[in-house]
C-alpha cells in the first residue's frame, strides 16, 4: 500500500482532534511552543495523544528544545517534530522514525541546510519562510521551488499556507510524500473549521490514492 501522510496542525482540543482522527489524517499535530497561539501544555498534549490512538499519530512541535523536553515529549506521542534551528547532531539524538525535521524556505541556498537530513533518511517538512514566527502563518512557499525539493528528496512533507483552495493543484504539480495544514483550516488560532478541514483531508487522500 501507498505510504503518505496526511498532517492537521495545531490542535488544541480532543474533541476536534478526535473528529479528525476519523475524518482520515494520518497525523495530528500539537504545539509545544509558548510564543504560538496554539501552545499546549504537556498535559493537554498527553490527553489528545491518547485520544486519537489508533486513528492517527500524534506529533509535538517544538522549537528549538532542550534535549530532556524531547525526551519526555517522546513518552506520550508518537512524533517530535523539529521546526526551529536544531542541528543534525541535536536530531540525531532521538529515533530517525519518530522524528519529523521541518525548514523555513527562503529560497534555493535553504537546500543546503537539508542535506544532511536528506542524506540520513528523514522526514523533511518544507514550510514557508516568515521575519515574524517559525510556523502556522498561513504563507505559501514559492510551488517552483517545493517541486525541486521534493523532485529532489522522496520524503518530502509540503507545508505552508495549504487549503481546500489549493491543495489540488498543488498536488499534482509538486507531488510531495505528504501535506501539512493549519492556519488556513481554521476558525481562529487552535479552533478547526470541520468543514474545511474534511473537504482538505479528502481531496488529499483522492489524490493519495489515485494513480498519480
Ligand atoms: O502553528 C504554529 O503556531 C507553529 C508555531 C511555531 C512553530 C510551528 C508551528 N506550526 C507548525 C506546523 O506544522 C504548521 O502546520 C505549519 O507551519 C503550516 O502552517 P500553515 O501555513 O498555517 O498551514
Amino acid at each position: 500500500m501507498k505510504e503518505y501522510i496526511i498532517k492537521i496542525c495545531g490542535l488544541t482540543d480532543k474533541e476536534q482532534a478526535v473528529s479528525i482522527g476519523k475524518m482520515g489524517a494520518t497525523h495530528i499535530g500539537m504545539i509545544y511552543f509558548e510564543k504560538s497561539p496554539r501552545h499546549i501544555d504537556i498535559k493537554k498534549i498527553a490527553e489528545i495523544s491518547k485520544a486519537i490512538r489508533g486513528l492517527a499519530k500524534s506529533v509535538a512541535v517544538v522549537v528549538n528544545p532542550e534535549k530532556e523536553t524531547v525526551e519526555n515529549i517522546l513518552q506520550i506521542v508518537d512524533i517530535v517534530q523539529f521546526h526551529g534551528d536544531e542541528s543534525i547532531e541535536f536530531v540525531s539524538l532521538f529515533p530517525k522514525e519518530r522524528v519529523i525535521k521541518a525548514f523555513r524556505v527562503k529560497g534555493e541556498q535553504d537546500i543546503q541546510k537539508m542535506k544532511p537530513f536528506m542524506e540520513e533518511g528523514y522526514t523533511v517538512l518544507i514550510d514557508a519562510y516568515s521575519e515574524k514566527s517559525y510556523g502556522g502563518t498561513g504563507k505559501q512557499i514559492n510551488p517552483k521551488l517545493a517541486k525541486k525539493i521534493s523532485d529532489i528528496y522522496p520524503k518530502t512533507v509540503l507545508s505552508g499556507g495549504l487549503s481546500p483552495d489549493n491543495i489540488k493543484e498543488l498536488l499534482e504539480y509538486v507531488k510531495p510524500y505528504g501535506v501539512d495544514a493549519s492556519s488556513k483550516l481554521e476558525i481562529k488560532p487552535g479552533v478547526k473549521d470541520l468543514n474545511r478541514v474534511k473537504k482538505f483531508i479528502k481531496m488529499a487522500r483522492e489524490f493519495y490514492e489515485s494513480d498519480n
